[in-house]
């Protein structure tokens, strides 16, 4: 290594709300790389940044520029010149500062300074030659825990031992005396790995277009629900491996999907390392080290699992593409999905964006000929099932529950099989009224009604998750008689095992939503049930909708999907067309299958569309309605939003930034500043500016200038604010 001229510069990205980076001093006599995790002094604080590059002269005088406290990577750079370039990439394109996006890109145990305790455990076993007699007879203690580990046929682990009652001090009393060493983890043999399946000719023609690409192509393997695209991706992934190349998998919230998880670790044991929101920290840290020394062949992750460093990686797929979880929706707001794409771009790979229910933008992206398309129209077992609207205008409801969907039920139950019903809102009723005089509860810091859980007797926002106890009289007017209107999945589940209770003594009602679901296990252990395959009803929310393979459920019932088609946001109809589908996509998958979608709008031309000629049909209408408008994805979006403790300090900073804009005569279209759709939320007031524009450049420059205007003003009532490229969201 050379020795340095000092002193050498470095330019830092720094995590703070600033898109810059900054100049240190460099402490060490080795040369910095790029990626390198350091230790800068930032204002009055100390913070982890990264390394961009060395820089030549700096802004200031050098005197005055400040020093890196320590350099935290000692051999290699934590972010590889790939991921620092997409990291960049990334930066720029959703115009977030870059230290947080780089902060954002390293595993959680590497963004503080402290070096990753990570917990070695130790295992022990009996040295070659030792006995008992080498010990003194008064040792008891020392001759058990000796007999134990000779009498083991694998290493113990420390915590085993300290588990039997074993201490710390014999373990190390024992080692000393050279009678017990320490080992190596016993490692489990993984099971055979499961056969690939015989494809069929749909599935046969996608794996060989995978499998034949040269370098970068996109691929939309464009499936119905059942028809085996997991099997698809399964085998280009095997051929990929063959080749010695890794492969990235994106998932949805695992919580969601643990049946795919089990498939690809069954297909390729001990290959695998996933990396999903339900680890700790350090197995996560574990598992992303696994992938980043090349010891595992496979990734399975969800959303941030796109930034895992794979030295050969060579596919990526990212299965169920539309899902808006793909979508980080705080700080920075980046699409994995999309990033996904350019990582494929750089490395010269394959990627796969795989769904039943594709997004109108990959839809239009296929329709430009960007994405080729691969397309399953077949189920892999039995045929699609049959959908059906039920028209529920003045007819009696009970619970929300027409009476044909009861009937339905009931037949379904007596034939020994399940029915999933699907009502998008959790709790017992989505507001508490006051039969007496009218009164609503509210939550006191949102523009929203609070919904009532029954079986915890409170009240919950479920927008800022505020709580209070359920009142057992009106506060205006003292009555007790409330109202509670509206079902929720709390009230299905209960009416239901009332409803059938008599009649079917043996029936289970499975109620799976986020409330149900919270402790860890908890969701594994209920689809466990459902796979019982006892005659049963299944009450959820949109976690039932995804990925989910019931064998046994033959009837789906859709409650409530009007609210989605009526919603002021233009992407909520898209959204609930694709909930439909996937909802509708859980029925019959081994055996004929039906679902009875309950609506109150059976006239509605979008509804009509979907239930009668299918998603593609549905999707190509609302591409020509959002054509007509000018709407993304035929125009890029992008959404300005701030919040403050007044609503007009809100919309004064994002009129600034406007007239900014306009000033300047920068191209484009800028709406607004309007109030979002819930004003206030958690107490503060929220507004946001719509950026639009006919080329990705000019949408660009648009928000270049709007975010170098937003960084220098001013900032009242402790002001926030933050830039949303293709938004999924308008709130
Ligand atoms: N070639 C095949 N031969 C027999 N069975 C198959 C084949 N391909 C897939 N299957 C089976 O069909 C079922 C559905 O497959 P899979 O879950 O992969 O479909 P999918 O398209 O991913 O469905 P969804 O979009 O609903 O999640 C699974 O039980 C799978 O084992
Ligand atoms: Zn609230």
């Amino acid at each position: 290594m050379p020795q340095l001229q000092s002193p050498l510069l470095v330019s830092v990205a720094v995590p703070c709300p600033l898109r810059r980076t900054f100049d240190y001093r460099w402490p060490s006599d080795r040369h910095p790389e790029p990626g390198q995790r350091v230790l800068v002094p930032f204002g009055n604080r100390r913070l982890v940044g990264v390394v961009v590059a060395p820089c030549a002269s700096a802004k200031v005088d050098t005197d005055k520029l400040k020093s890196v406290i320590e350099v935290l990577d000692s051999d290699r750079p934590t972010l590889s010149p790939a991921l620092m370039e997409l990291g960049r990439w990334a930066a720029n394109y959703y115009h977030h500062p870059i230290g947080e996006c780089l902060q954002n890109m390293l595993p959680v145990r590497l963004r503080s300074a402290k070096p990753p305790q990570t917990q070695v455990t130790l295992y022990w076993q009996a040295s070659t030659g030792a006995s008992v007699d080498q010990l003194s007879k008064r040792a008891h203690r020392q001759r058990e825990l000796l007999a134990t580990l000779m009498a083991a046929n694998a290493p113990l682990s420390g915590d085993t031992l300290r588990e039997a009652g074993f201490t710390r001090q014999q373990l190390r009393q024992l080692a000393e005396q050279n009678l017990i060493e320490q080992a190596s983890a016993p490692s489990p043999a993984p099971p055979p790995p499961q056969a690939p399946l015989a494809l069929r000719d749909e599935q046969r023609s996608a794996v060989e277009a995978i499998n034949g690409a040269q370098g970068f192509a996109r691929f939309l393997l464009e499936g119905v629900t059942g028809s085996g695209k997991t099997e698809v991706y399964l085998q280009a992934i095997a051929a990929q491996l063959e080749q010695g190349k890794q492969a990235l998998v994106l998932i949805p919230e695992i919580g969601l999907t643990p049946q795919t998880l089990s498939r690809v670790e069954s297909r390729f044991p001990g290959r695998v390392a996933s990396l999903h929101s339900g680890m700790g920290d350090s197995e996560r840290y574990q598992n992303w080290q696994r992938a980043q020394n090349g010891d595992c062949d496979i990734v399975l992750g969800t959303r941030s699992a796109v930034f895992v460093d794979l030295p050969r990686l060579g596919l990526i797929i990212v299965d169920e593409e539309h899902d808006a979880s793909y979508k980080q929706q705080e700080g920075w707001r980046y699409s994995a999905r999309d990033i996904a794409v350019k990582r494929a771009a750089d490395l010269d790979c394959p990627v796969v964006l795989a769904s039943a229910t594709p997004s109108l933008d990959s839809l239009h992206n296929a329709n430009l000929g960007r994405y080729q398309t691969l397309q399953l129209t077949r189920r892999a077992a039995g045929d699609s099932p049959h959908l059906t609207l039920v028209d529920a205008r003045q007819r009696p409801l009970k619970e929300g529950l027409d009476e044909v969907l009861l009937k339905h039920i009931a037949d379904t139950l007596a034939a020994g099989e399940q029915v999933l019903l699907f009502l998008n809102r959790r709790g017992y009723a989505p507001q508490l009224q006051c039969h007496s005089c009218g009164w609503v509860a509210d939550c006191h810091a949102c523009d929203a009604r609070m919904t009532v859980h029954f079986r915890q007797r409170h009240l919950r926002c479920h927008h800022c998750d505020a709580i209070r106890p359920l009142p057992d009289h009106c506060p205006d007017c003292h009555n007790h008689q409330w109202l509670f209107d509206g079902p929720g999945t709390e009230k299905l589940e209960l009416f239901l095992r009332h409803h059938f209770a008599d009649t079917l003594a043996s029936t289970e009602v499975i109620r799976i939503d986020r409330d149900s679901t919270s402790q860890k296990g908890s969701m594994a252990r209920l689809v466990d049930r459902v796979h019982e395959g006892k005659p049963a009803i299944l009450v959820g929310t949109q976690m039932l909708a995804k990925g989910h393979h019931f064998p046994d459920v033959t009837l789906v019932g859709i409650l409530d999907i009007d609210a989605g088609l009526f919603s002021p946001d233009y992407r909520a109809a898209e959204r609930s067309g694709q909930l439909l589908v996937q909802v509708a996509g859980r029925a019959g998958r081994e055996r004929p299958g039906r679902v009875l979608i309950q609506t109150h709008c059976p006239e509605h031309p979008a509804l009509l569309t979907l239930v009668q000629q299918g998603y593609r049909a549905f999707a190509s209408q609302q591409l020509s309605e959002r054509k007509l408008l000018g709407l993304p994805p035929y125009a890029p979006c992008a959404l300005i939003r701030a919040d403050a403790a007044r609503l007009d300090q809100a919309e004064a900073f994002l009129s600034a930034i406007k007239t900014a804009l306009v000033d300047q005569g920068i191209g484009g279209q800028c709406i607004g500043p309007l109030p979002a759709p819930m004003t206030r939320r958690a107490g503060r007031y929220r507004a946001s500016l719509i950026l639009q524009a006919t080329r990705r450049g000019e949408l660009h420059r648009q928000l270049t200038l709007a975010c170098t205007t937003g960084e220098q003003l001013k900032k009242t009532g402790g002001l926030r604010w933050s830039v949303d490229v293709d938004p999924i969201e308008a709130s």
